[in-house]
């Protein structure tokens, strides 16, 4: 049993992903007192976290990274080591905290469904080999309901004589885009434990370095079972949020309903609030499908077969979602896409990030490609071998159907419809420039930016030292006020020490704020470049951003009948149609003009 009035001062990270290079990151810069080792057993992506092309693109990380890792901090003490060492680092650590991946299982038994704790298991087996003191063992990997207990079975089962351990949940929620935001200003840290003394006391332990920067009222902890429910409870009706957007945008299609309005309405409600209403091609990224899934998986395992349908539901509409987009666009041409060009703009999950994992993007352009059209594709976020990968193409061998463009001008040339899937700046229309006859670039937006930046508080511009929301990002185009409301949960990694501080959150309406606001302030991507490290796709700091999209050449290059389909975050239609294009947007209807 683990003594009360514990203390943690050496930390060891096992997995070097998404969630444990950052989260270690930031544990390390603010708690210099802490040592924190990170292991990983692919030597690559350690070499590369020890470099300054991280395998990991996200706003403002490096700066994170580089202060405890190189000494660059204050105190000027390295705390933050990478490595591959896994036996030393359990044994140098008093708490190891484990972000591996845990996938969708691939086969056997709930296979589809259920998460696969493989790896989780083979680091129990190693940290019980290898102990040769008392541990705690944190959770941060998501995991099915249970999983503590099989981890605390594994550990006390393979354990020399003597050493005890103690396994904590504290599941991690961080969003893609905007992790260094969300790890320095969450919401909640969650930590479940067993209710026994050891329990309690090294959920204390573990509460007392979150502390360290962030308010005690946001730190609960419950039990073992209850925080591992939590985190896929949290998924799931985050993407029920998604889900009911998109079920109610083929109402509004059908209807005289407008959307953005109904979002927006319903979202005023202060009960229901107005985070994860955006209507979109469908969500995706790593997690949603994969948790809402295993939360099915567990309810028919509980043999509560109507409650794994609620659940299943959800990922149903988001599917039908993307099928329905290539219907909407196959059916304005008679339902004959043979050999007809057609661009998708956007191939990441969403915007800032290079992220591809369950991107609509990959199941509209599949769709596309069924129904026998062409399809030209453009991210300059995402590699070339990345989306033939996504799209189960080897590195040439799509047949001329696909074609990765250089540019979004060059990917809509002799196109008869152009779908922009992710909505990035740089496919944003500029009403204003348009209206000018000047050709929309990125620049042009930058002084409205820093301006509306400013008077938020927030720091514009050098993303390496600013960084934006946590939450979705309604980035807005000016144009249609009933459509975006913005998050303004900012914190600014000049001034951490204020950061348990500042992490409030307001809501503001686009008439309180009626300029474009970015994604995270990105730190932008020089592209058309091949990659020169082992990084993950993605914006990288210190790299250029990528022109804006030239929506007036565009409307020559493409051919009759011009059809432009996205969301109107990103398309404003009264421009478009001016400028001669035909479009279409999610959850209205042309026809009604709604
Ligand atoms: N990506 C996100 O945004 C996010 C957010 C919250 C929670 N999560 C959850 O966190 C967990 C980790 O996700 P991720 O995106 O960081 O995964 P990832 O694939 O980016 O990273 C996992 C790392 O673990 C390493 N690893 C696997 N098995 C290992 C072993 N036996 N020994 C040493 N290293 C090993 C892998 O090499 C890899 O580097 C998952 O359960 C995920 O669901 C992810
Ligand atoms: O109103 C919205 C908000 C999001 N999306 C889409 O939903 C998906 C997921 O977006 P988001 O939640 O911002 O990104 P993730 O990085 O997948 O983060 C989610 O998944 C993580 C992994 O578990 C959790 O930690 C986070 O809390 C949770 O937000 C993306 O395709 C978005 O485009 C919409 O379509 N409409």
């Amino acid at each position: 049993m683990i003594e009360s009035q514990r203390s943690i001062s050496h930390i060891c990270f096992i997995g070097a992903g998404y969630v444990g290079g950052p989260t270690a990151a930031v544990l390390a810069r603010e708690c210099p007192h802490v040592q924190v080792t990170v292991v990983d057993r692919n030597a690559e992506r350690i070499k590369a976290w020890k470099s300054d092309v991280l395998p990991v693109s996200e706003p403002s990380l490096l700066d994170v990274v580089r202060g405890p890792r190189d000494g660059l901090n204050a105190e000027k003490r390295r705390n933050l080591h990478f490595t591959t060492d896994l036996e030393g680092s359990i044994q140098a650590a008093d708490t190891i905290m484990v972000a591996v991946d845990t996938p969708t299982k691939s086969r056997g038994t709930g296979a589809g469904y259920s998460l696969d704790i493989g790896r989780l298991e083979e680091v129990a087996m190693s940290i019980a080999q290898y102990a040769t003191s008392d541990k705690i063992v944190v959770e941060k990997s998501t995991v099915p309901v249970g999983t503590g207990h099989t981890i605390s079975n594994i550990l006390m089962d393979n354990s020399r004589v003597g050493v005890n351990f103690e396994v904590l949940s504290n599941p991690e929620f961080l969003a893609e885009g905007t992790a260094i935001c969300d790890l320095l200003s969450p919401d909640r840290v969650l930590i479940g434990s067993s209710d026994t003394k050891s329990g309690l006391s090294a959920a204390q332990a573990l509460a007392d370095v979150y502390a360290t920067w962030v308010p005690r009222s946001r730190i609960i902890t419950i039990n073992l079972f209850s925080s591992e429910l939590s985190k896929l409870a949290a998924n799931a009706m985050l993407a029920q949020r998604v889900s009911s957007a998109n079920a109610l945008s083929l109402v509004c299609e059908a209807t005289g309903a407008n959307i953005d309005q109904v979002m927006h309405a319903v979202g005023s409600d202060s009960r229901i609030g107005p985070h994860m209403l955006r209507s979109s091609f469908g969500f995706g990224g790593s997690c949603f499908k994969k948790d809402i899934l295993s939360l099915v998986y567990l309810c028919k395992s509980l043999h509560l077969d109507d409650v794994a349908s609620y659940w299943q539901s959800i990922s149903d509409i988001n599917e039908t979602q993307k099928s329905r987009a290539v219907s909407r666009i196959v059916s304005r041409f008679n339902n004959s896409m043979g050999g007809k060009k057609v661009a998708v703009l956007g191939f990441a999950f969403k915007e800032g990030t290079g992220d591809t994992r369950e991107s609509c993007s990959i199941d509209l352009v599949k769709g596309l490609l069924h129904e026998g059209a062409l399809v030209n594709i453009y991210d300059p976020y995402v590699d070339k071998s990345q989306i033939l990968k996504d799209l189960g193409f080897g590195e040439e061998s799509s047949g001329g159907s696909v074609k990765i463009c250089q540019s979004g001008e060059e990917a809509c040339e002799h196109t008869v419809a152009v779908l922009v899937a992710t909505n990035w700046d740089m496919f944003r229309v500029n009403p204003k420039a348009l209206m000018n006859g000047v050709k929309s670039s990125y620049d042009d937006t930058n002084g409205e930016k820093e301006a509306s930046s400013k008077a938020r508080g927030v720091p514009y511009g050098n993303g390496s030292t600013s960084c934006s929301a946590t939450g979705p990002l309604y980035a807005s185009n000016g144009i249609d006020s009933t459509t975006e409301i913005m998050t303004d949960n900012c914190v600014s990694i000049n001034s951490l020490e204020n950061s348990s501080e500042s992490n409030g959150s307001s809501m503001e309406t686009l008439e309180d704020n009626p300029t474009p606001i970015s994604t995270p302030e990105l730190d932008p991507v020089r592209y058309n470049e091949p990659s020169t490290g082992p990084r993950l796709n993605g914006i990288n700091d210190g790299d250029i951003p990528p022109v804006s999209l030239d929506w007036a050449h565009v409307a020559k290059a493409m051919k009759y009948p011009r059809i432009v389909f996205g969301s109107s975050r990103c398309l404003d239609r009264d421009v478009l149609v001016s400028m001669g294009f035909d479009v279409e947007l999610i959850g209205r209807n042309k026809r009604k003009r709604n």
